[in-house]
């Protein structure tokens, strides 16, 4: 019978650094075009799970699957784009223009001391124009505000055209306007370019506007359904886990 392909398949995941387990019995399944906000209070397991979707954490119990090959043989990385929480940090000396922190995205660092023939750089300036940050090419990297800096950060993961970008808490530090521009680009990609996205956020209240989809991780997954499944249901305790009252504050400013 034929399967539906799927960008992420997880099955039954419980995995533990220590002695009690941070993810338990997880499965998870992210359909192609899908906008997902994986939710959760801190040390709820998120930054492990996308570990463990990454083949850098290897399960205890259970499988990950990307593209539908089993994560322990993927190889095809490049359909894969990956911004961590620690992107955000270079300082003002840091000694790398926009245009080579965006090339390392095609061929690690070693692209900064690579040639780049004439189709590699044409990547390059696509992926900064499709953040609207090209007028920023030659500048160091380390002048850039956070917001813009993230811009830059996504460019690098797009620059390899990948199917799946996995973002991690990508607008700590940044303010709330450039966040909402941030969560509009996203979207953007999302609508036209029929990326698949999965996005790690505290800040369920914004992110709710912009997904298609909702995950709840608490150790276990509480809740994996659409936008509108998650806003219907008035259970958050059950579906959240935690913290009932700043979710339902959250929410509330809203839908004001
Ligand atoms: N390398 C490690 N060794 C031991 N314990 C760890 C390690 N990394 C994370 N943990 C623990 O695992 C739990 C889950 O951490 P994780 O970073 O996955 O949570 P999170 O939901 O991403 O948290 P946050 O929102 O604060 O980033 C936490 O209790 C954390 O202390």
């Amino acid at each position: 019978m034929d399967q539906q392909k799927s960008v992420i398949n997880i099955q039954h995941i419980t995995y533990r650094y220590e002695r009690s387990p941070v993810l338990d019995n997880v499965s998870l399944t992210v359909q192609p075009g899908t906008f997902l906000g994986l939710v959760g209070p801190n040390g709820s397991g998120k930054s492990t799970l996308i570990r463990l979707m990454l083949g850098l954490l290897k399960p205890q119990i259970g499988t990950v699957r990307l593209f539908d090959t089993d994560v322990r043989k993927f190889s095809n990385w490049e359909k894969v784009g990956y911004v961590s929480q620690k992107a955000n940090r270079f300082n003002a000396g840091f000694p790398a223009t926009v245009f080579e922190v965006v090339s390392m995205g095609l061929f690690g660092p070693v692209g900064l001391f690579r040639f780049l023939g004439k189709k590699d750089r044409k990547r390059v300036y696509e992926a900064l124009d499709t953040v609207g940050m090209k007028s920023y090419t030659k500048q160091p990297i380390g002048r850039l505000s956070g917001g813009q800096q993230q811009r830059v950060f996504i460019a690098r993961a797009l620059v390899s055209n990948p199917e799946l970008l996995i973002l991690d808490e990508p607008t700590v530090g940044v303010d709330a306007n450039a966040a909402q521009r941030f969560y509009d680009l996203l979207a953007e990609l999302n609508r036209e370019h029929g990326l698949t996205l999965l996005l790690v956020s505290h800040d369920v209240g914004t992110m709710t506007r912009y997904v298609s989809d909702i995950a709840c991780l608490n150790q276990r997954l509480h809740f994996h359904g659409s936008k509108e499944e998650f806003e219907e249901n008035p259970d958050f305790s059950t579906l959240y886990g935690y913290d009932v009252q700043h979710l339902v504050h959250e929410h509330g400013e809203l839908t004001q």
